[in-house]
């Protein structure tokens, strides 16, 4: 087995560029506005999609890196994380909303993903869930309520075709999509996006934690306005504050050991 290197081949860091806590929004153009809300913030590196800020919060030394679009870019962040020391992750993602009830501009807080992508079968079989961390899932909605974002917590369906979602009709295999996706939403998943399975698999192997809260941008399933790509002040803010929830958390627990 090869090891890893000091300097990680794609993120471009090594221990010591990050602490324990992370956020990961897909979009590298996200990175700068997610590290204004810490405190201290500074620019790190970037290479490839791999966009790194660090800032603290309460103190802590906490971190944004950007995974790209979908799960195999975001599995090599992942990995290259917890090699340099990461142990808490959260996703701060956009993604579209599945049951008719969910009101554009509201949070999903994702307890797991359904596993409809390629990566994570290099990882393990099918039949092992993609879950997110009890404690983070907590925190989440914890933040959530604070900061009075209307959220929904469910599971996700994490794919590989952003257009196999939305245009589904035209492609060779339309009537597998349509097929699945109908399953998806009769067993209540509440929106699709396309990195949370590659980091709650990720966790489950490497025992760290992970959990995402996605920004429901349209409803697919009740047509109707879009919020706009920008307005992720809630999202962002939620998962700030469930970092800061944790920090806390975390603090006691080892005053208390
Ligand atoms: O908002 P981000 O985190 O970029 O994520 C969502 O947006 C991209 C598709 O437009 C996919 O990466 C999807 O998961
Ligand atoms: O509908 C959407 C919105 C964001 N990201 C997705 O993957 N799908």
């Amino acid at each position: 087995m090869n090891e890893m290197p000091e300097v990680m081949h794609h993120i471009n860091m090594r221990k010591g560029d990050v602490g324990r806590y992370v956020l990961l929004p897909g979009d590298p153009g996200r990175c700068e506005k997610i590290a204004q809300y810490f405190d201290n913030p500074q620019f790190v590196t970037q290479k490839r999609e791999y966009v790194t800020y660090t800032g603290t919060l309460l103190g802590e030394k906490v971190a944004v890196v950007s995974t790209g679009i979908g799960c195999p870019s975001t599995a090599i962040a992942v990995e290259e994380l917890v090699a340099i020391g990461a142990d808490t992750f959260i996703r701060v993602g956009t993604s579209g909303g599945m049951q008719p009830e969910l009101i554009p501009g509201e949070l999903a807080i994702l307890t797991g993903a359904i596993r409809d992508e390629g990566t994570t079968l290099h990882y393990l079989p099918v039949e092992f869930p993609a879950v997110a961390d009890t404690e983070v899932v907590t925190a989440l909605r914890e933040a959530a309520i604070q900061n009075q974002c209307g959220y929904h917590l469910g599971v996700s369906q994490s794919k590989d075709s952003f257009y196999g979602q939305h245009q589904p009709e035209r492609m060779p295999v339309a009537s597998h999509l349509l097929e699945r996706w109908k399953a998806w939403k009769m067993g209540g998943a509440v929106c699709s996006e396309m990195e949370a399975a590659a980091i709650f698999i990720l966790g489950s192997i490497y025992r760290v934690r992970t959990g995402g809260v996605m920004l429901i941008m349209a409803n697919q399933e009740a047509p109707g306005p879009r919020v706009v790509y920008d307005d992720l002040h809630g999202t962002i803010s939620t998962a700030v504050g469930a970092l800061k929830i944790l920090i806390e958390r975390d603090r006691k627990a080892a005053q208390a050991a």
